[in-house]
C-alpha cells in the first residue's frame, strides 16, 4: 500500500510462514483512532501473532503494517515503540522491588531502562504525570506500595499504566482479565473504555462477557484469516463465526 490512510493502523495482505505454514494468511484489517478493537479466535488462530507482528518480535513473509501512515515491518522493536505502540503481554513485566512510583517513573519516557531514568531529578511534569496515570489505573493510594506487593489484577493495571505514561497512539493488550476477579474485571472494563479516548487499543480476548463490555468492534480470526468482522452484535450471529468459535 503506498497511499496515505487516516486509519492509525492499516495492514494489508499480511502473511507469516513458519515453516510452510501460514500462521497469518494475506490478512487486511484497519484500525480507527478512538477505536476498541478486539480479536477473538480459537487457539492456534494467529491472534497473538498479528500482535507479534505489529510490534516488531515476528517479521512478516509479505504484505504491509502502516502506523499513522509509517511502515512498520521494516522497523526494530524498540523504533515501533518510539513511534507510539505500546504492548502488555499475558505475564507482568513490573519491577517488584520497586515502588509503584518508582515503576512508572522508570517508564517515563526520559532516559531509557532503569539507570538511564532513576538519575534523572523527579520535576513536577513528571511527578504530575505520575499522578495522573496513577488515578487511572486506581493505584494512586498505592503510590508508596512496592509492586510486588499488589494484587495480581492491580500488577496488570501498573502494567498498563507504564505504557500509558509513554502515551502510545495505539496500545495492544494480550488477555487483559486473564486471572482477575469479578470486580477487577469491571474496574478492567471501565480502565479499557476510558484509555481508548484519543488512541487506538488491540485487545486479544476469549472472555465474550468482558469482549461485550469493551468491544467496539470485534474481529473473529480463524485460521489466520478473517472469519467475520464487526460490532459484537454482528459476529455474535454469524453462523460461521457460531460453527467454530462460539458454540463450542
Ligand atoms: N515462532 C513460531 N514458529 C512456528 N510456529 C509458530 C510460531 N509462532 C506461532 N506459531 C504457530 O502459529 C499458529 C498461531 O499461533 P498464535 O499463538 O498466534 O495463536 P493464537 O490465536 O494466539 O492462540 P491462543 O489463543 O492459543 O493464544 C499456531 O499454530 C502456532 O503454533
Amino acid at each position: 500500500m503506498d497511499t496515505n490512510t487516516n486509519f492509525t493502523l492499516a495492514i494489508e495482505d499480511l502473511t507469516v510462514s513458519f515453516d510452510g505454514f501460514k500462521a497469518v494468511d494475506a490478512l487486511n484489517f484497519y484500525l480507527d483512532k478512538n477505536e476498541l478493537h478486539v480479536v477473538i479466535g480459537p487457539n492456534g488462530a494467529g491472534k497473538t501473532t498479528v500482535l507479534d507482528l505489529i510490534c516488531g518480535k515476528t517479521k512478516s513473509t509479505e504484505g504491509s503494517i502502516k502506523f499513522l501512515n509509517k511502515e512498520l515491518t521494516k522497523m526494530a522493536e524498540h523504533e515501533i515503540v518510539r513511534a507510539g505502540v505500546g504492548r502488555k503481554f499475558q505475564t507482568p513485566s513490573i519491577y517488584e522491588n520497586l515502588s509503584v512510583l518508582e515503576n512508572l517513573e522508570i517508564s517515563y519516557p526520559y532516559g531509557r531502562g532503569v539507570y538511564g531514568s532513576l538519575t534523572f531529578k523527579r520535576n513536577k511534569t513528571v511527578l504530575d504525570k505520575i499522578h495522573e496515570i496513577a488515578k487511572q489505573i486506581m493505584l494512586d493510594d498505592a503510590l508508596d506500595t512496592e509492586a510486588g506487593l499488589l494484587s495480581h489484577g492491580q500488577k496488570q493495571w501498573l502494567e498498563i499504566g507504564m505504557l500509558l505514561i509513554q502515551d502510545p497512539q495505539l496500545l495492544m493488550l494480550d488477555e487483559p482479565v486473564a486471572g482477575m476477579s469479578v470486580k477487577e474485571r469491571e474496574q478492567t472494563a471501565e480502565l479499557l473504555n476510558k484509555i481508548s479516548e484519543g488512541r487506538s487499543v488491540l485487545v486479544i480476548e476469549h472472555d465474550m462477557e468482558f469482549v461485550e463490555r469493551i468491544a467496539d468492534k470485534v474481529t473473529v480470526l480463524h485460521q489466520g484469516k478473517i472469519l467475520a468482522t464487526g460490532d459484537m452484535e454482528t459476529v455474535q450471529n454469524d453462523p460461521k463465526v457460531i460453527e467454530v468459535y462460539l458454540g463450542h
